[in-house]
């Protein structure tokens, strides 16, 4: 049997995932922030990272379904209005469709998603099944990717604004928010997720869950650079640059 760990042992594990699992380890990425992608593929990144975008409070609202606790669910809401937006904020989500906006992208063709390859809609649709269907710790702890998020943003930022003329300050917007919010949000699971993960078994399960997570992201960039880099076998009906 795996021996009990302390929280900051719990922490170091989850860190080791990231470390080893993150997508900002993927090939693609590096294209993408190296400049080495032309526009048609940087179109295809973004609107197939539209799906992932607009599941994001659909995955917060299953969460929130199956949560009994009021303290949770208060600080668990905003996720979902940070990105559909509330008031005079528009959210993530219209930041986004301004990326896509700024590469030349029809929205309705973007947010139809019929252009988005079949990896990518399995890969986001399995997020909001896990967070649905597991249970609550464990859906918490699928979120433990955005510990990691800030790292990628500040490196996409400063790498995409160098190397392409078609992006630009209002185009990135939305990454420069997200490096507001995230850490907020990413500080708050690790807390919950260190204390309330009380026997090795459910220690293994969150590790388990984030390792899950990186495996939704990571996927996503396979099936990008499948169809898009390398052989460029984009499969019927998806998007092709014109
Ligand atoms: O650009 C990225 O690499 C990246 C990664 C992740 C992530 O690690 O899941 C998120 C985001 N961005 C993001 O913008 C975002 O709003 C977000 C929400 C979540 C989540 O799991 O709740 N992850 C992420």
């Amino acid at each position: 049997m795996t021996r009990l760990m302390t929280p900051d042992e719990l922490e170091a594990a989850l860190r080791k995932v990231g470390a080893e699992r993150y997508h900002n380890l993927h090939p693609f990425h590096h294209l993408l922030h190296g400049g080495k992608l032309n526009k048609g593929q940087v179109q295809a990144w973004a609107l197939n990272r539209y799906c992932y975008q607009s599941a994001i409070p659909r995955k917060d609202a299953a969460l929130m379904s199956r949560c009994d606790d009021r303290d949770l669910r208060r600080e668990w809401i905003h996720r979902i209005t940070d990105h559909d937006g509330t008031g005079e904020d528009p959210g993530g989500i219209e930041r986004w469709l301004v990326l896509t906006d700024g590469l030349g992208l029809d929205r309705d063709y973007v947010v139809s998603k019929r252009g988005a390859l079949p990896a990518t809609k399995f890969a986001v649709e399995a997020y909001v099944h896990f967070t649905r269907d597991k249970p609550l710790l464990e859906a918490v702890a699928s979120s433990l990717t955005e510990l990691f998020a800030p790292g990628i943003h500040k490196e996409r930022i400063s790498g995409m604004l160098e190397n392409y003329d078609f992006i630009d300050e209002k185009v990135i917007a939305y990454f420069r928010r997200r490096l507001d919010q995230a850490p907020k949000d990413a500080d708050f699971a690790l807390d919950y997720v260190k204390k309330n993960a009380r026997t090795p078994d459910q220690q293994e399960a969150v590790i388990a869950a984030l390792t899950f997570k990186t495996e939704v992201l990571w996927s996503q960039l396979d099936a990008l650079y499948f169809a898009y880099v390398d052989p460029g076998m984009p499969p019927p009906g998806v998007f092709r640059a014109t």
